[in-house]
């Protein structure tokens, strides 16, 4: 067996530093063969990954963020063979979270070592694939506000303050959506489409997503008052929005379709990109392997 572990090296908060003797004393006495690589640029693990597995590397691991798992899985895509592997080292880590891995290293490289595989789903929005979320609306524009401030000041300082600056200037959002054979006009704080369960660090914005059942799951937060949204907001980190019945819709569905008169930002598994008119999502038509 060959294992290749790609390690980016700015994701997360400084713990990488740790983890290459955790490999190299784990695989002591362990016949697989092994090799460990760090990242020197965005998009680079996409491009180790292909090169890997070019040369029968067989599981490829992410050790980073959601970004780093993102661009391993679409070298894998690309390359149409491969495991992915993940060892969360990233900020949010909302993968690894959907999918019950350990975020100790350590344990986390003992699933790998296991081996136990789950062919979990891809999603997509136009063109974009993500794994996790992709949504419109006031979270998308605190992932917007947030890189505004993440230049000037560090981790929890920047996302403060892209809330409050997002509090302040958010508009709610009148769009049309459309699944099924149903088609409805709504004012809306957010529409979050989801593959996995979560976003943002650990908010659990799609409690019954299951990332194999071959369905998107969204969750709709019509329009409510800054006040009551104080209120709401604790409550999705543990997945209990939806006790908020009249404000808050959960649905499943194969597609969904989003039309917005006004240009709006689309989040998409923390990327941002402006759209406007009509927004596809969809589930990608094939799935990948990952290590569990
Ligand atoms: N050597 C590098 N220098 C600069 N950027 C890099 C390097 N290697 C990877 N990157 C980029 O770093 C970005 C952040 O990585 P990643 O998402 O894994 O970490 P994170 O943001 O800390 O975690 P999460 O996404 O889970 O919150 C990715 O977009 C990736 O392309």
């Amino acid at each position: 067996m060959k294992i290749a572990f790609i390690i980016n090296p700015v994701a997360g908060r400084n713990r990488k530093k740790d983890i290459v003797p955790i490999i190299k004393n784990k695989f002591k006495n362990i016949d697989y063969k092994y090799i460990i690589t760090h990242t020197k640029d965005i998009d680079d693990a996409r491009l180790i990954t292909m090169k890997y597995l070019k040369q029968d590397y067989k599981i490829i691991v992410a050790i980073g963020g959601d970004g780093t798992v993102r661009e391993v899985a679409s070298g894998i895509k690309e390359m149409n063979k491969g495991i992915l592997g993940i060892i969360p080292m990233g900020t949010g880590n909302d993968l690894a979270r959907t999918l019950n891995i350990p975020l100790s290293p350590d344990k986390a490289l003992d699933r790998i070592l296991d081996h136990n595989i789950r062919n979990i789903n891809i999603a997509k929005v136009e063109q974009n694939k993500f794994l996790n979320v992709a949504s419109i609306g006031i979270d998308a524009e605190i992932v917007k506000n947030t890189r505004i401030f993440k230049g000037l000041f560090k981790g929890k300082l920047a996302y403060t303050l892209g809330v409050l600056r997002t509090l302040f200037i958010f508009k709610p959002k009148s769009v049309t959506i459309k699944y099924d054979d149903i088609e409805k006009n709504e004012k809306v704080l957010l529409v979050a489409v989801a593959n996995g369960n979560y976003y943002g660090g650990g908010m659990m914005i799609s409690p019954n997503s299951k990332i194999d059942d071959n369905q998107l799951d969204i969750c709709i937060i019509k329009n409510i008052s800054k006040i009551k949204l104080l209120f709401l907001f604790p409550s999705v980190y543990n997945g209990k929005h939806g006790k908020y019945k009249k404000y808050v819709k959960f649905i499943s569905a194969n597609s969904l379709k989003i039309y917005s008169k006004e240009k709006i930002f689309l989040n998409v598994d923390g990327d941002i990109l402006e759209k406007k008119g009509l927004i596809q999502f969809d589930l990608y038509n094939k799935n990948i392997k990952v290590i569990v």
